[in-house]
């Protein structure tokens, strides 16, 4: 059997990831939505996810119940590590990621694909504000993140975010088929 691919979704905070993630796990029941662990107090939403302290992300991170973690905005963020085990199955997943974890994920899964997705920082501002999920200084703080760069040489499908969700999930759908890494 052939391997599947990682599909790690990047780009700044409040473009639409979790929401373009949703609409193409919709679109292809196969995929395998990844759930993250994550250091955030629970039930906060934009995605599901399972929320630990910080205590038992270290004692999970030892113990290698991650093939990636990484540290951003405050916060710590796990990838099972039974992704790793679907992929080489065969399975394609899809993960929230981030930017600066990427040249990570290239050493764990040889077949990548990064799907990075932008928007306008008026775009990004007014979706953030209107989630609600963060206060207004965190807000301003993952704002001032937003033109973080992707490692450089490591190719992405770049699609832009500005326009109707479904236009997005359309154009993603076709970039990610047939498979490119
Ligand atoms: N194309 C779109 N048009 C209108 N609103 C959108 C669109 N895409 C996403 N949104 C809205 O923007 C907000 C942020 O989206 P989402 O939570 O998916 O972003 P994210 O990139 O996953 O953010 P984070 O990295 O902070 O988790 C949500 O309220 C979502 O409903
Ligand atoms: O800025 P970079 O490093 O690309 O991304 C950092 C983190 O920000 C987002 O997290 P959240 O879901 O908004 O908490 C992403 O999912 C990623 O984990």
């Amino acid at each position: 059997m052939s391997s599947g691919r990682l599909i790690a979704v990047v780009g700044p905070s409040g473009v639409g990831k979790d929401s373009v993630m949703a609409g193409l796990a919709r679109a292809c029941p196969a995929l395998r939505l990844v759930r993250r662990t994550i250091t955030r107090a629970p039930g906060l939403g934009g995605e599901e996810y399972d929320a630990v302290t910080p205590e038992a992300f270290d004692v999970m991170a030892r113990a290698g119940a991650f093939c990636v973690h990484w540290s951003a905005h405050g916060l710590r963020y796990g990838i099972p590590a039974d992704v790793l085990d679907d992929v080489r199955a065969g399975t394609d997943c899809l993960a929230n990621f981030s930017r600066g974890a990427l040249a990570d994920a290239v050493q764990v899964f040889p077949a990548l694909s990064v799907l990075n997705i932008t928007a306008s920082a008026d775009t990004l501002a007014h979706r953030l504000a209107g989630r609600g999920r963060e206060p207004q200084a965190e807000i301003a703080a993952r704002l001032a993140q937003a033109e973080k760069p992707l490692p450089a040489g490591l190719a992405a499908i770049t699609i832009r975010n500005d326009g109707p969700l479904d236009d997005t999930v359309a154009r993603a759908l076709a970039a990610l088929q047939p498979r490119r890494s």
